[in-house]
């Protein structure tokens, strides 16, 4: 079935300063920074010159046969490319060389030299792009945590996803849809680790996911220029509806004791949401020594007391 309920829409404001988006950021709501200064890369970034310009570095992508990647079944591949050979092919609709067949779609997520120790900074990996682009300056620069160049083909759809740092999704080129759902809406995702099991989120199988069309859920167009705040949690699912130029940037908004410095993606938990989940696991196994009639008992007061101790929001 279509998607039942009208998606909330996402606020879109101009002339954000560092002083106003204090209150923004402590909203914890997405919403769109319009018309900022992000530099001549929304000018300056066509194929044509990001061939040229980042062309000779080899990049990690994900190739896939259909528009929708689908992590679980894995309907696409990890290959490599030439920087330039990837921009070419995802510009373009037909492939005269291709992995799978002539109309396959690609993605880049681009990693650190060395993915398990470095993080990804395009000022690192493209310096001779990075000098396109400004960050907004809204987080101090000791919070940076990492910038991450997206490159999409036309129609490429992301799985449904949260990350645990604050993020700037800066669209350069090409409009993208981006759809977003609160954190209170984990119950109703259908949740795989970070990955929401969910792929066709606007044609949604109800007798598999009868409970996800209660999820909070938010849309939004962006138009290149356009800066999305993804506050951390927020789960996002995102269809390049052109060839996509992005680059997002995530910063550490919280105390550097919440984060796991060998977390190289910034998608790692929290540490003590880690932690708990250690001891949560461990708790399922011994509840399982129990027989079975004990063992509904105790996990429903078990829930019943993180609900009354833990929570502190209602489910939307
Ligand atoms: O725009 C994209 O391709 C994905 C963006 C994303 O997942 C992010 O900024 O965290
Ligand atoms: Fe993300």
């Amino acid at each position: 079935m279509t998607c039942s309920k009208k998606p909330k829409s996402v606020d879109i404001l101009f002339d954000v300063t560092k002083d106003s988006f204090e209150d923004i950021s402590s909203n914890r709501k997405p919403v769109v920074l319009r018309g900022l200064d992000i530099g001549e890369c929304k000018e300056k970034w066509t194929p044509e010159y990001l061939s040229e310009e980042g062309g000779s570095k080899e990049v990690k992508i994900h190739v896939s046969k259909t528009p929708q990647m689908d992590f679980i079944n894995k309907n696409f591949m990890y290959r490599s490319l030439l920087f330039s050979e990837l921009v070419k092919r995802a510009s373009t609709q037909k492939q005269e060389d291709f992995f799978i067949d002539e109309t396959e779609k690609y993605y880049l997520r681009a990693l650190g030299d060395d993915p398990r120790k470095d993080i990804a900074d395009v000022r690192v990996q493209f310096p001779s792009l990075a000098k396109d682009i400004r960050f907004p300056d809204f987080y101090p620069e000791e919070r940076f945590f990492s910038s991450v160049f997206r490159i999409a083909s036309p129609g490429l759809q992301l799985w449904t996803h949260y990350d645990v740092m604050d993020n700037f999704l800066i669209q350069v080129q090409g409009k993208k849809r981006v759809v977003l759902f609160s954190p209170q809406s984990v119950d109703y995702l259908y949740m795989h680790g970070d990955k929401s099991e969910v792929l066709d989120i606007d044609n949604i199988d109800e007798d598999k996911y009868p409970l996800f069309n209660k999820a909070d859920r938010y849309e939004v167009y962006l138009e290149p220029g356009d800066v999305l705040f993804i506050p951390a949690l927020w789960f996002h699912n995102v269809i390049s509806l052109e060839f996509g130029v992005a680059v997002n940037v995530f910063w550490k908004h919280l105390d550097d004791k919440f984060y796991d410095n060998k977390d190289t993606y910034g998608n790692k938990d929290l540490l003590p949401a880690y932690r708990a989940n250690q001891i949560i696991d461990r708790a399922i196994k011994t509840l399982d020594e129990l027989p079975e009639e004990y063992k509904d008992f105790y996990a429903r007061c078990a829930i019943d007391r993180i609900k009354k101790k833990a929570l502190t929001s209602s489910t939307t």
